[in-house]
């Protein structure tokens, strides 16, 4: 479990998130949902501990996010971000191999590739694991990180959680493989000790896949919960300026503008 209490973070002047109160429960999807500035990366960012709040705190079960060494929270936490882009010229597997670094003392061993080769499988990317990562499209390296995250936090962790923060991990992607991961994180969270928190843009994609979503607007939590008490229409008009068309049955829920 995450926990967040009272974060407030500022740049300067500006107010970025204020007064964020919410709890990440492993076993469930947790997408983060708002429009473009509203604070999404900004509170991923601190709940996996690359930015300190300036007033708040994250707890990582009982334990205080900033009492963790970088060690540690890094072979319990992978973080996907926003703009990850390498510009070496690097296989596959070697970029899958980085995720294994934190747990790598001089040499990785075979279990780290056996870990990397079953992250890989994970993703289809077996035939491209000898591939020069740059030459690879723009959905094909977004598929080789989530590969390399995966990779880090293969193994679960006796007496801890295992967080995987994921920020638009939708981008590049086409709507087949949209879906495959969507359905894929769904599939992971059967592991009971995964806690996972990501950002999407899609409403539609909050709807049909997240078990908790966060709506932030202006850097406040709006609402969290079921897309029936956060996807309203009153909501979407208040934060989107759009006014939705909902059709909902007993099984799904769509937004349509
Ligand atoms: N270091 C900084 N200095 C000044 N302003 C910042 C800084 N970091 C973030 N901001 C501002 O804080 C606001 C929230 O940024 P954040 O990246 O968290 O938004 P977001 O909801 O993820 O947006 P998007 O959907 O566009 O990715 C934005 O207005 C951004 O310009």
């Amino acid at each position: 479990m995450i926990q967040l209490s009272n974060i407030t973070c500022k740049a300067g002047n500006k107010i970025l998130l204020q007064n964020i109160n919410a709890r990440f429960e492993p076993g469930k999807l947790h997408l983060v949902i708002g429009p473009n500035g509203a604070g999404k990366s900004t509170l991923l960012k601190i709940a996996g501990g690359q930015i300190s709040p300036h007033a708040g705190t994250v707890l990582y079960e009982t334990k205080r996010l900033e009492t963790m060494s970088y060690q540690a929270l890094a072979r319990v936490r992978a973080a996907l971000s926003q703009h990850m882009e390498l510009s070496f010229p690097l296989k596959v597997w070697e970029v899958v191999m980085m995720g294994r670094y934190p747990h790598i003392h001089g040499n990785h061993v075979r279990k780290d590739i056996r870990y990397c080769h079953e992250a890989m499988q994970l993703f289809d990317l077996e035939e491209l694991s000898e591939r020069d990562y740059m030459s690879l499209s723009g959905g094909e390296k977004q598929r080789v990180h989530f590969a390399r995250i995966m990779a880090q936090i293969w193994e679960p962790v006796p007496g801890s959680c295992r967080y995987l923060l994921l920020d638009e991990p939708l981008t590049f992607l086409d709507v087949h493989y949209q879906f495959q991961f969507m359905q894929l994180l769904k599939t992971l969270l059967q592991q009971q000790d995964l806690v996972i928190i990501g950002v999407v843009h899609d409403l539609n994609i909050a709807a049909k896949f997240a078990d908790n979503i966060l709506l932030l607007h202006h850097g406040k939590l709006v609402c969290s919960g079921t897309r029936e008490a956060v996807l309203t229409s009153a909501h979407i008009r208040e934060v989107y300026r759009l006014e939705p068309v909902i059709y909902e049955t007993s099984d799904r829920y769509f937004l349509f503008f």
